[in-house]
């Protein structure tokens, strides 16, 4: 464990009466850094976080929090910090109670926190002061200065996924540990909270562990990308070195934006390598584009227009479907026509047929 490392997750198993929900999972947290848990549903993403958050206990491994092992110590005893997709927003309160809560929890006795009565509590004036202005701060930074007198159920999707990160930000956590939090907005708005949370994740400095089974939302905002398959984790690294070594064909099928084209020997393609007859090779559709002196041959099926670009179905000869990316100006043939299809050589990926685990072909 380096000095800079804020959380760490060492040999962590979790089961579920006889069922292995985390099967001795390795994470480690830079300071500083964000974190995206990738996987598919049940593969133990929230579980882990559950766990890094003190609200699960693990069944064997350790937690370690700034080098010291928080294993059994509680939720409210790290001051992590935990955004759910749920918002979990209390409807009664307005929009400055919900953020102001955390603090009032920790600071205020029962009577200072109560409305009106509290004033008159002795010695809550100074802290009502500090909470008051933490939570201005906090709704500057993610523009709810207009809201704080509503109620929840008067604001967007939008707004109330920021009320609860407000909540998370008031704190000043050591960690922020986000679950799903974008899952419940349109995609539009996903896409501009990816770059809010990305801003509000620079201006805490403060790591973010962040669940989603989105890899395009993991691979946009995150410096490092953990891959839990079947609650392992498959592999850990930057969007780049993922997209780019996947160390396994399931990874490799797990990001990017189109699905990977996977040709196993039995596929019968021919003119990839000299290795396919022995390794799955994979082909990220953008690296497969037409071409007249192209090598591979293929019958359109489907021609999908994306605006800057055109998504192709194609059959080769031998039955095996690929996806291949053409650009926007492409003269589409009809379906049917017969296409040769060229690939970027030096983007090929090749994996055990029997394991799935990456293989360095060499030069
Ligand atoms: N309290 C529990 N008791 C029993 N099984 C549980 C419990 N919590 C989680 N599980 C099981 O553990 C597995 C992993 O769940 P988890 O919620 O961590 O997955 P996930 O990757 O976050 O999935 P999703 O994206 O669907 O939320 C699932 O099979 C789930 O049913």
């Amino acid at each position: 464990m380096t000095s800079e490392t804020v959380l760490e997750l060492r040999g962590v198993s979790r089961c579920f009466g006889a069922n292995t929900v985390l099967d001795h999972v390795d994470i480690s947290v830079k300071a500083g850094s964000f974190t995206a848990l990738l996987g598919a549903s049940g593969c133990g993403k929230s579980t882990t976080l559950r766990i890094m958050a003190g609200l699960e206990q693990p069944s064997a491994g350790q937690v370690l929090l700034n080098g010291e092992n928080v294993s059994d110590k509680t939720a409210h005893e790290r001051n992590v910090a935990m955004v759910f997709q749920s918002y979990a927003l209390y409807p009664h309160l307005t929009v400055a109670q919900n953020m102001a809560l955390p603090l009032a929890m920790r600071h205020l006795s029962v009577f200072g926190r109560l409305p009106g009565v509290g004033r008159l509590s002795p010695g809550s004036g100074g802290v009502r002061k500090m909470i008051h202005e933490k939570v201005g701060h906090a709704a500057e930074i993610l523009g709810l200065e207009p809201y704080l007198d509503r109620k929840p159920g008067t604001l967007s999707g939008g707004q109330k996924q920021r009320v609860a990160l407000g909540r998370a930000l008031v704190r000043d956590p050591v960690l922020f540990l986000l679950d799903e939090p974008l899952s419940n907005l349109d995609a539009r708005l996903r896409i501009r909270m990816r770059a809010e949370l990305s801003a509000l994740h620079k201006e805490t400095g403060r790591p973010f562990v962040y669940v989603t089974h989105d890899q395009a939302e993991a691979m946009a905002m995150a410096d490092q990308v953990v891959v839990m398959i079947g609650g392992q984790v498959a592999q850990a690294g930057s969007p780049r070195s993922l997209y780019e070594k996947p160390a396994s064909k399931e990874v490799a099928a797990f990001i990017g934006t189109n699905a990977i084209n996977l040709f196993r020997p039995e596929d019968g393609v021919m003119g990839l390598h000299p290795a396919a007859d022995r390794h799955v090779i994979g082909l990220r559709p953008e690296h497969v584009s037409p071409a007249e002196d192209g090598t591979l041959e293929a019958w359109l099926e489907t021609a999908e227009f994306l605006g800057s670009e055109i998504l192709l179905g194609l059959r080769t000869t031998t039955g095996k479907f690929v996806r291949a990316i053409a650009a926007d100006d492409y003269c589409t043939p009809p379906p049917g026509s017969l296409i040769r299809l060229g690939f970027t050589p030096d983007r090929l990926h090749a994996f055990s047929g029997e394991s799935g685990l990456r293989v360095e072909l060499g030069a």
